[in-house]
């Protein structure tokens, strides 16, 4: 056996987004593994047999092909690829042969859906017209995503591409993005998501219909919310959606809606659930690539999503008299996509040993369908978490969980480190952590929690945040630290701290208001929440959200006030300050106020920056930057690793 290490990235394989033919006989799914020598990802597109259990690669994955969706007679299948150099889409038949390039826009396609007569409709940006010089002229307050880039003049439009080639023909115009398209069981209709207020500050999609006869589009749901996601049922009575009533706030439950086509009205059916649908868990040991929409049953009576519980997701069911059911037996499992077929369902699940294999479920029967990481994990030492709960000050509950190292022994003492998730509205539950096993097999025992403002633990738990970042965030952490430092087994002289984005906020407020830890490292972090209104991507909205309101003007110094750069002369924990350099979230400002403040009091610092990184760089950064990144972790942890107890 053989210990898990930052390298042990490289070998790691991620299946997901499991489709069904419409059959039933076939589910293609997508298969990510990393190509250690051209330090890039692969995606392909595999095919498991039913009746044969054969599971073989139906497309070559030398790019990324991802998305896949059969035609509704099963002749085609079609997928998105950025083999040509951006994701555009593909079409070949389901018995094999060549792909075809159906499209070829500029900055690729968004998403897609398959029309009934072997057409397709497409969301695509635009070309932009006049991209003449590289000299950007911004003048809307939303040119700029992480991950994305600078979005350019042109809006998202859909389109209508032919199996043949021909094509596209544009069907939708306007300086509005359109996104999500689903079709109309007649073909008739396609329903699609859109933001069509002229200001761009407060802005709420909302759910659109254009006939394609007429070329007219009506308003059919008006979002005061999140609006995504949308599919219309099979009998074409309904639209389900995902979504909420809370402008743009990403401290509410996302909830399961539909919307009557014929009278409009529209209600939520997973409200009495108070978990947000979707998975809200974290992980670095995932390459998410499916969309996971709500999926209909064939009599529209019955809606299938996956929803979040307290680390854990499930697929549920939930019929049009919202009547709720978990589908998936059990706990201790992270669905991140699955699909649905007269009663069996196919899902890829995480488990705390290992990232996501896919499953099979007929009746409550479960079988495992794929194993592509059991050869990997038969030789490592996996570290298994072990559940714990505390009591915060105001009597709250908050979960957490102790990853050992491999070959514990209660007669001994260890390091330990803490580790925050950001969001602050996501969290950490029942999955595989690449970065925590790492740690774990170091030598250190981790520590990670769901403190207020998580996501899994009702809709009150996640607002307990809002408005007071460095309150009772702060007390769950360091009670739930305090309380891990007394087991025998712990050495409370050697603590550490790391986290990311809001993690990284927590762990700067942290070193500026205990001096527990022995040394921090602060990913992707936050330091200034009053810059970050003016230089992030979301944060005009997002931060004056999470301050409950507080604005940069009539607020300055409550907003001040929850900044760890305030108390910047505090710190006295060596502190490693890794952020990568196009990280729109939470910019590279951020990072050297922080390092500057620092470096200035003489406190013992690095800021490490990652050129070609954004702010997803610990999830699906450039492989070889992310080892380099864990090595930076670990070994400034090994630096400060004083005498041990
Ligand atoms: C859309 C939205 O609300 N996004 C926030 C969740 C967000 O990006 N928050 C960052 C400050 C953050 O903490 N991000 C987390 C998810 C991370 O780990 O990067």
């Amino acid at each position: 056996m053989r210990p898990i290490t930052t390298q042990t990235l490289f070998s790691l394989q991620f299946s997901g987004d499991p489709q069904f033919s419409p059959d039933g006989q076939s589910i293609v799914y997508v298969k990510t593994t990393i190509n250690q020598e051209e330090n890039k990802y692969q995606s392909q597109i595999c095919k498991y047999d039913r009746k044969t259990g054969r599971d073989i690669p139906f497309t070559q994955g030398l790019a990324q092909d991802k998305l896949p969706k059969f035609s509704q007679d099963g002749s085609y299948l079609a997928f998105v690829s950025t083999r040509s150099g951006t994701p555009q889409l593909f079409v070949m038949l389901t018995d094999g042969g060549e792909p075809k390039q159906l499209t070829f826009f500029k900055k690729g396609v968004k998403s897609y859906s398959w029309m009934p007569n072997n057409q397709l409709v497409v969301a695509a940006r635009k070309d932009d017209a006049n991209e003449k010089s590289d000299v950007r002229v911004v003048n809307t307050l939303r040119y700029r995503g992480n991950g994305y880039g600078f979005y350019g003049d042109e809006p998202i439009h859909l389109w209508l591409v032919q199996v043949d080639g021909s094509g596209p023909q544009q069907i939708t115009d306007g300086n509005f993005d359109e996104t999500d398209p689903t079709v109309s069981p007649d073909g008739k209709k396609i329903a699609f998501v859109s933001w069509r207020e002229e200001n761009q500050v407060e802005v709420t999609p909302s759910l659109y219909t254009v006939d394609l006869d007429t070329g007219l589009i009506d308003l059919t749901y008006q979002g005061k919310g999140s609006v995504s996601h949308p599919v219309y049922s099979p009998n074409g009575k309904w639209i389900a959606f995902f979504g909420h009533e809370h402008g743009e706030d990403s401290g509410y439950n996302t909830e399961l809606w539909v919307v009557s086509t014929g009278s409009g009205e529209a209600r939520s059916l997973s409200r009495s659930l108070d978990r947000p649908v979707g998975n809200q868990v974290g992980t670095d040991a995932r390459y998410e690539t499916a969309e996971v929409s709500p999926i209909w049953d064939m009599d529209s009576q019955k809606i299938y999503f996956t929803a979040t519980h307290e680390g854990d997701v499930y697929v549920y069911s939930v019929t049009l008299d919202e009547k709720i059911q978990k589908e998936t037996p059990g706990d201790t499992q992270v669905v991140t996509s699955f699909s649905y077929h007269s009663g069996v369902i196919a899902y890829a699940k995480e488990t705390p040993a290992s990232p996501a294999e896919l499953y099979l479920q007929q009746n409550k029967e479960i079988q495992q369908i794929t194993y592509h990481n059991t050869p990997l994990f038969k030789s490592l030492t996996v570290s298994v978490p072990e559940r714990t709960k505390f009591q915060a000050r105001d009597g709250l509950e908050i979960n957490g969980w102790l990853l050992k190292p491999p070959g514990f022994s209660s007669d001994q003492r260890y390091p330990l480190v803490l580790e925050i998730h950001g969001g602050p509205h996501s969290s950490y539950g029942n999955t595989f952590l690449h970065e925590f096993q790492v740690l774990a097999n170091s030598g250190y025992i981790v520590l990670y929690t769901n403190p207020r403002g998580s996501h899994g633990y009702g809709e009150a738990f996640v607002r307990g945040s809002i408005g007071d970042w460095g309150g009772k965030d702060y007390e769950d952490l360091i009670d739930a630290v305090d309380a891990v430092a007394r087991l025998p087994y712990v050495d409370r002289n050697n603590l550490f701290v790391t986290g990311g984005s809001y993690g990284g906020y927590m762990t700067n407020w942290m070193v500026a208001h205990t001096h527990i830890f022995k040394a921090a490292v602060t990913q992707r972090s936050i330091c200034n929440l009053h810059s970050m209104i003016g230089t992030s991507d979301i944060g005009f909205w997002f931060n004056v959200k999470e301050l409950d309101g507080a604005d940069i003007w009539e607020d300055e110094e409550f907003i001040l006030s929850r900044s760890p750069i305030r108390y910047a002369n505090r710190v006295q924990t060596p502190v490693k300050i890794i952020h990568s350099e196009e990280d729109f979230r939470c910019p590279m400002e951020q990072a050297e106020q922080w390092f500057t403040a620092l470096k200035r009091l003489g406190v013992e610092t690095e800021l490490v920056r990652f050129p070609n990184e954004n702010h997803d760089l610990s999830r699906n950064g450039q492989p070889e930057h992310r080892v380099e990144r864990l090595d930076h972790i670990v070994g400034w942890f090994n630096q400060y690793l004083g005498n041990k107890e």
